[in-house]
């Protein structure tokens, strides 16, 4: 990479192309490019997964344009503790790397990629940094606007496509209508399946297709029907979102400050409203810890376990990077003092 293609102005060029050398590896330091893209990381990130991936050749994209649209799109994220420009930047490249498991070689085409690599770049944009439920509680014009289905995961997408359609932004003017209808709908499958209340189910479907795990000769995973491809997108999307815990301990604890401040601020809107402070969310009974413990016991390692095996041994790295995270924080449970300690 060149500093003339990194596509964005920054003071520090050289230092943003060497952090961007390792686009490809699992522990590209997000907050790194935040820095030195001059608080442009998502359009960092995602132009040069569009480079890498030869996509603006591919689809006839305009690079201008594509700028025009990633700048856009990255002022749509709000200035939240957490579901920021960074955290969508970091989804992007998590997704770009999880599509390059050997046992996905040749799987998915240039559109599904292409589908992929977008619906993880737009896929919390314009997050406000509080749950569907507290959006439901509040009567708010987007539960109101979404009927209490995937409020913000419809609003996101909303957003995603509304940005699309001036003529100076739209980076698919040059896909045959065919084309536009199928990246649409898969990327519509795949940011909804972010909402975290689809869990359970897609987890479900996840561990039916390992036991049913068809592969080729060489070990690569065959996917025959939409249904098939789209379910092992749509948890590619969602191990991406819940990857934080599998990242190299010191960015894994940067996650963690983050999205507790976020969970706090909207914990001292509930206090305000008088409304019943939802799980985690009251800064005056944190144990940060613990809440982790639970969240890889019950939620990010069944997933990650469950991906594993699918694309065995290609995430075997992560999760054992996961496991070592957890049993860190398992040892450095700070005490509860005697008299309390159940
Ligand atoms: O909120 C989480 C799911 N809920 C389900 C209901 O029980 C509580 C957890 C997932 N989620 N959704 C959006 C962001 C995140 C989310 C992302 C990174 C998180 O931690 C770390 F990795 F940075 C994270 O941690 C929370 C706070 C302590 C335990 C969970 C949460
Ligand atoms: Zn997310």
């Amino acid at each position: 990479l060149k500093v003339s293609e990194l596509g964005i102005e920054t003071q520090y060029p050289q230092e943003l192309v060497d952090v961007l050398s390792r686009i490809n590896d699992w522990g590209l330091d997000t907050f790194k490019v935040e820095e030195l893209s001059d608080q442009r990381p998502l359009t960092a990130i995602t132009y040069r997964i569009f480079q890498e991936r030869d996509l603006c050749r591919i689809y006839s994209i305009d690079q201008s344009t594509l700028l025009k649209y990633l700048l856009m799109l990255e002022d749509h994220y709000q200035q939240v503790p957490y579901h920021n420009k960074a955290h969508g930047a970091d989804v992007c490249q998590s997704m770009h790397v999880l599509l390059n498991a050997s046992a996905l070689d040749g799987v998915f085409t240039d559109l599904e990629v292409m589908s992929a690599i977008f619906a993880s770049a737009v896929h919390d944009v314009d997050h406000p940094g509080v749950t569907n439920q507290f959006l439901i509680n509040t009567n708010s014009d987007l539960a109101i606007m979404y009927n209490d289905e995937s409020v913000l995961e419809n609003h996101h997408l909303a957003v995603a496509f509304k940005l699309l359609q001036s003529q100076e932004r739209n980076i698919f003017a040059n896909l045959t209508t065919k084309q536009m209808k199928t990246l649409r709908k898969m990327v519509i499958d795949m940011v909804l399946a972010t909402d975290m209340s689809k869990h359970m189910q897609l987890l479900a479907d996840l561990k039916t297709m390992v036991e049913s795990k068809k592969v080729t000769g060489n070990n690569i995973i065959m996917l025959e029907t939409y249904d098939d491809r789209i379910q092992v997108l749509q948890n590619m999307i969602h191990c991406a979102d819940l990857s934080n815990p599998t990242k190299p301990l010191d960015i894994y604890m940067r996650w963690i400050d983050r999205i507790m401040e976020e969970f706090w601020r909207q914990g001292d809107k509930e206090r305000d409203l008088r409304l019943e402070i939802s799980p985690m969310c009251d800064r005056r009974v944190a144990s940060v810890e613990k809440s982790q413990i639970g969240f890889i016991e019950f939620i990010v390692h069944p997933l990650w376990e469950t991906w594993a095996d699918l694309v065995y041994p290609d995430a075997n790295n992560i999760l054992e990077t996961l496991e070592q995270n957890r049993d860190w924080y398992q040892s450095h449970i700070e005490p509860e003092n005697g008299a309390f300690s159940s």
